[in-house]
């Protein structure tokens, strides 16, 4: 049976399918399959969304606010996330690994946009990298794919520059639908594999998904889009912090830590942990 004669269409939601390529992103968005994503940072996190069959893992630049305690994506490093990223992509055996280059890493052109997807593909195993910008960054997605390095865009809001932004702010809504098109429109010339579009009205999103041939990733973007995208500790319910409202939280798995954690040090003050099955005799 060919890959396109299968019930899946060759799409990433085929069971036969051993390893995710950028190939099958592209036969699921012709055939109709939704492509499923979440960040992840480290190795047991990755082994567990490989193992329930989510199609791709991003090493976010997120790590930032999830791993490393900043308040935003801007002080992340290229030497932060390699390690992290290295963990992610030995973790897996069917997930694309994609790794997100981060801000100071190639907005000064195409050389040093090249150089650092090349650090990261030659130091971590991931297959892929991310980088923020349309229009503007159409010289680096170009630079790096003519390179043989898969390029994922990523538009609308664009965290790294939330500041030029003016914070977490809804984008594409009116007469900036156009420019999202065009940015969009620009990351697909240039060469990407896929596109995320992040906090984007679904009518915009809608749009630019119709218009596109390769697919689009929501990230808040709505359910128009070719696949769908969360930060993994937002998802799970992880994250103490404020969510975006796009999000639905699958699990509590920080109450559920929280809750532990007290019993636990209730346990110790009480005397009931160590309990004589976890004791080593002579
Ligand atoms: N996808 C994603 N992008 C991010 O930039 C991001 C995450 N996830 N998760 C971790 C942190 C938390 N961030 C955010 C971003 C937006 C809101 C938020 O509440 N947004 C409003 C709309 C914008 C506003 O009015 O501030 C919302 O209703 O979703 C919260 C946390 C930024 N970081
Ligand atoms: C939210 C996604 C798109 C991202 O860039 C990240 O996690 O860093
Ligand atoms: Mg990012």
């Amino acid at each position: 049976m060919s890959e396109q004669e299968r019930p899946y269409g060759g799409g990433t939601s085929d069971p036969a399918l051993k390893r995710v390529r950028t190939r099958h992103f592209q036969r699921a968005k012709e055939n109709g399959i939704k492509i499923t994503g979440l960040t992840s940072y480290d190795t047991l996190s990755a082994q567990i969304f490989d193992e329930a069959g989510i199609d791709f893992l991003l090493v976010g630049d997120s790590a930032g606010n999830t791993v490393f305690g900043y308040d935003t994506t801007l002080p992340v490093t290229i030497d932060e996330l390699i390690p992290l990223t290295r963990a992610v992509a030995r973790s897996v055996t069917r997930a694309l690994v994609i790794a997100d280059l981060p801000f100071g890493s190639y907005e000064n052109g195409p050389d040093d946009a090249l150089k650092s997807a090349i650090r990261f593909m030659k130091e971590t195993g991931s297959h892929a990298v991310k980088l923020e910008g349309g229009e503007r960054s159409y010289k680096q997605i170009k630079r790096i794919v003519n390179a043989g390095i898969p390029v994922m865009g990523h538009i609308g809001f664009t965290p790294q520059s939330e500041h030029g932004l003016g914070g977490h702010v809804i984008q594409g809504r009116g007469e900036s639908a156009d420019q999202l098109l065009a940015d969009a429109k620009a990351v697909e010339k240039a060469g990407a594999f896929a596109v995320v579009l992040e906090m984007v009205p679904s009518e915009a999103a809608a749009r630019v998904t119709a218009e596109l041939s390769i697919p689009t990733i929501s990230v808040g973007a709505g359910p128009h889009c070719d696949g769908q995208l969360m930060v993994w500790s937002d998802w799970a319910g992880f994250n103490r912090g404020r969510i975006p409202r796009f999000v639905k939280q699958y699990a509590q798995i920080g109450e559920t830590i929280l809750e532990a954690a007290r019993a636990y040090k209730d346990d110790v003050e009480r005397g009931e942990y160590p309990a004589p099955e976890h004791e080593y005799k002579e």
